[in-house]
């Protein structure tokens, strides 16, 4: 489970972020005093447009950035508190992933493997599994700089779930990936959640959390605006897709 109690998340913006942003604030706030709980057996989609903070709250989750304020447990572990115990209970996947370009995948999965202290055997059947799932196999023994941006996602995937984590968070999971592999990892994902595990997704695409997320919350400027099922916001707002739904949220915020 996670639970995130008022988080909030303050960037210092260095002279040419500020220059950029045309602001003199040196403080820009990501995310402001947000709050949610997603649960084992659900997927858990954040839906918002560009810069709304999605990213930066799932950074926040999986420690990669400590939150300004506020807490986030993880499976009852506090981020900043017990951060490596937080990190045996995620796979986290972000679509600028960087894996070591020189080496092969099949290298990148046994040293994360060995890094989370997944015993071999196990390892190995799990390689097959996550391999075959993912059509692999046919070039894991390449270097990751030959491979296509589709099979370095693939790879970034497998890799991610080495440890057969219990709480999956992917940012923008098919970012880059063509129909049929968007398809792939958004089914297995769904595997993943009907076998009882907890998927937190970041996403824009109204269509993919439509069909996707159990529940959504939509965020605009770092702030929860909404959030339910997508019965629940077509119901609160009258609308007839979650598209027309996100608009009505995003004008009430916006005051248009
Ligand atoms: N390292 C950083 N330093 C300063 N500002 C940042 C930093 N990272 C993000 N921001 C700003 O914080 C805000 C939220 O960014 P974030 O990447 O979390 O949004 P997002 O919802 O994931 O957007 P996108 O859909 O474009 O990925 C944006 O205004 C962004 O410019």
């Amino acid at each position: 489970m996670i639970e995130i109690k008022n988080l909030t998340k303050v960037y210092r913006l260095n002279k040419k972020q500020m220059m950029e942003l045309k602001t003199k604030d040196p403080k820009k706030t990501a995310v402001g005093n947000l709050s949610f709980q997603a649960k084992e057996g659900e997927i858990y989609g954040l839906l918002g447009p560009n810069g709304a903070g999605k990213t930066t709250t799932l950074r926040c989750i999986a420690t990669l950035i400590p939150p300004t304020e506020g807490e986030i447990y993880v499976n009852g572990y506090e981020v900043q508190k017990e951060p490596k115990k937080v990190r045996t209970q995620i796979g986290f996947l972000t679509s600028d992933i960087k894996l070591d370009e020189q080496f092969t995948v099949d290298y990148m999965f046994d040293f994360f493997g060995r890094l989370h202290e997944v015993e071999k055997d196990t390892l190995q059947q799990r390689k097959e599994e996550l391999f075959s799932y993912f059509g692999i196999e046919g070039f894991a023994h390449k270097q990751i700089k030959e491979l296509s941006t589709g099979m370095k996602q693939k790879a970034a995937i497998a890799v991610s779930l080495v440890h057969d984590p219990r709480i999956v968070i992917f940012d923008e999971p098919t970012n880059g990936l063509d129909i049929i592999t968007a398809r792939g990892v958004t089914d297995y994902l769904k595997k993943l959640r009907n076998e009882g595990k907890l998927i937190v997704v970041s996403t824009h695409i109204m269509s993919e959390a439509q069909k996707l997320c159990d529940r959504i919350g939509i965020i605009v400027d770092g702030e929860m605006v909404a959030e339910g099922t997508v019965a629940e916001l077509l119901q609160q707002t009258g609308a007839q897709d979650l598209e027309d739904a996100f608009f009505e949220f995003y004008r009430e915020k916006k005051g248009e």
